[in-house]
């Protein structure tokens, strides 16, 4: 009997085709919208495996709907946040999700993201669209440049370091990092020094957040780290909106603590467009596109269907959690 799938969305071309070779019993949310949580708790009854996205929350409720038969469980994602991981090991169902492969990506987004908060691209943008272009001018829409400025990377994982490896082409003077523990390879790579997280608050000038969201970062960016930032710091967060506390951070640019900020990701997801954080001028938003490639996004996919094939086979998982 054909295994029964759920993939919760429509795929990369190459990927879609490739799934629609299987030999699936397969049930595929069609439209360009997150399946709604009712429709998914009732697909996933009896389901062999299921393909998510990060915007599917994978739950003990959700584990119960699905039935004891469900092996496998591959995201198409990097972060694994919205998944309760304990949970789907101690049913013993296989887990994989898709790193690497998007780093390039989202390091170039993220430096694309410091790049333009750091020369006020918004407000140039706005300038040159709205009649405010005038004669070239000494300081107008001047900005500040990374030469011989300390870069401060919260999480020298992989996407950290490519961030890393690609600031230090702007001529950074000094690049720190914080985190859980040190990293000797990329530490030595960047000739990056490991420091305390309020020492990397206070002695940046540019922090990109490229930690995973856990427990220990939820919130972590807060009023108090703010505060200790210097005035013209400019922050960067292409990670998970989850570890910047949103409304201290509009206190904060309210009370121009900090310089300017770049943001990849919000809290909730989509950031509605009456939100606050849209009308300072300082703030760039983007819609989570940090790995919007066509290459990344049908390499990611690929990995994932991976995943669930090998998980229906019985082999372990290709790119296991
Ligand atoms: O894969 C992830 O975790 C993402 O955030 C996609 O860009």
């Amino acid at each position: 009997m054909a295994p029964k799938v759920l993939v919760t969305r429509i795929l990369p071309p190459q990927t879609q085709a490739h799934l629609l070779e299987q030999d699936f019993d397969l049930f595929q949310w069609q439209q360009d919208c997150c399946i709604p949580r009712d429709v998914l708790l009732e697909k996933i009854k009896g389901v062999d495996a299921l393909f998510c996205l990060l915007t599917e929350k994978i739950d003990n409720e959700l584990l119960d709907a699905a039935g004891p038969q469900l092996r496998v469980i591959a995201t198409m994602s990097v972060g694994y946040d919205h998944i309760d991981v304990n949970a789907v090991k101690s049913r013993n169902i296989a887990l994989g999700y898709t790193p690497d492969v998007l780093t390039d990506a989202t390091a170039d987004l993220t430096v694309l993201l410091a790049l333009g908060a750091s020369r006020r691209i918004k407000e140039s943008i706005r300038a040159a669209e709205n009649g405010q272009w005038g004669k070239w001018a000494p300081t107008w829409l001047c900005g500040s440049q990374f030469t011989n400025k300390t870069l401060g990377i919260v999480g020298l994982g992989r996407i950290g370091e490519a961030v890393g490896e690609r600031l230090k082409a702007f001529n950074v003077g000094r690049i720190i990092y914080s985190g859980r523990t040190e990293k000797p390879s990329a530490q030595a790579k960047l000739n990056a020094e490991f420091v305390s997280f309020g020492t990397l608050l206070q002695e940046s000038d540019v922090i990109v957040v490229c930690c995973a969201l856990t427990k220990d970062t939820e919130n972590l960016f807060n009023y108090e780290a703010f505060s200790k930032m210097k005035k013209s710091v400019v922050f960067i967060n292409s990670a998970r909106g989850g570890i910047v506390h949103q409304d201290d951070l509009v206190r904060a640019l309210d009370e121009n603590l900090i310089g300017a900020v770049g943001l990849d990701v919000t809290t909730p997801e989509p950031l509605p467009p009456t939100h606050k954080l849209y009308t300072f001028p300082n703030c760039v938003i983007l819609p989570h596109v940090g790995s919007a490639t066509y290459e990344t996004r049908e390499n990611m996919a690929g990995m994932t269907l991976q995943n669930i094939l090998a998980g229906l086979d019985n082999r372990s998982l290709p790119y296991s959690i």
